[in-house]
């Protein structure tokens, strides 16, 4: 793994500046299972001589790209192929088996899902969830109406959380995470739910976001919302690079592939 991080990020031959460096990264995963199914039989190679009912999973085979300032990336593949996985080493979540990933400064991932409490009113939620996103009481107060207004959730939201329909809960999640400007946003199938107008709008902010100078990453299986919100996108297939580019090749390229 590389050891020093200040050469890659030196601005490219059109000043452009990076922000998140990708260099030949592998992932691993090491699972135990139980049961007989996982024998040779059932998963073949995988199964590694004399570990039983551990295997191997070589999730990213030698990803490599760099993502700027402004640019909005979408991450696209077939299921299992992974684009989660990839999310999870930019955030640091999960390392690297080999190869490294540098970011100027922390990613984000959208969502503050984990903050919440169900039993809670709407708008306990958006204090604990800004309190999470670091915001100060102040700050929330004053962002407080927008997060309503952005949810559509006036009329709700002093009932408690545990009483939103799934899609009225993501709108509150969405609009609460997506308060703040964040340098490095990475957004994991969240624009899936919810109805299209408020999908509409959700991408808006996500390019508002950018504009203000951010960079975000966006997984998704719907292409619409990859033409409608990135400029470049990477496909990923079986952990393989296939392809990084600009979003109509690449989306095309993806399509005619599974024609
Ligand atoms: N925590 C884990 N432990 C073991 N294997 C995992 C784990 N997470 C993912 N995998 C495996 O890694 C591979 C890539 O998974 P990943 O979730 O990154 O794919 P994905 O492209 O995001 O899929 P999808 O489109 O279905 O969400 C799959 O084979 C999956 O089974």
């Amino acid at each position: 793994m590389a050891e020093t991080s200040e050469p890659v990020f030196q601005t490219d031959k059109d000043g452009r500046q990076p922000v998140v460096v990708v260099q030949d990264l592998h992932v691993k995963y090491k699972v135990f299972s139980s049961g007989k199914a996982v024998g040779a039989a059932g998963m073949g190679g995988l199964l590694k001589r004399g570990m039983r009912g551990l295997r191997e999973v070589h999730a990213l085979k030698g990803i490599t790209f760099v993502a700027y300032e402004n640019e909005s990336i979408g991450i696209i593949g077939s299921n299992g192929s992974g684009k989660s996985t990839l999310l999870r080493a930019i955030t640091g979540l999960t390392p690297p088996a080999e190869g490294a990933v540098f970011a100027s400064s922390r990613p984000n991932l959208l969502g503050v899902g984990a903050a919440l409490i169900p039993a809670l009113s709407g708008n306990t939620n958006i204090t604990l969830g800004s309190l999470a996103l670091g915001f100060t009481r102040e700050e929330i107060e004053e962002l407080r109406p927008k997060i309503i207004e952005f949810a559509e959730l006036e009329d709700y939201i002093d009932f408690p959380m545990k009483t939103y329909s799934s899609g009225m809960s993501a709108r509150l999640k969405f609009a609460i995470a997506a308060s703040k400007q964040h340098d490095i946003l990475i957004v994991d199938e969240a624009l899936a739910v919810g109805d299209a107008r408020f999908r509409k709008r959700s991408e808006a902010r996500i390019r508002e976001i950018r504009e203000n100078a951010g960079t975000v990453f966006l997984v998704s299986h719907s292409m619409k919302s990859i033409r409608d919100t990135c400029n470049r996108t990477i496909w990923i297939e079986k952990g393989v690079q296939m392809m990084d580019g600009p979003t109509d090749e690449v989306v095309k390229a993806y399509e005619d592939s599974r024609k």
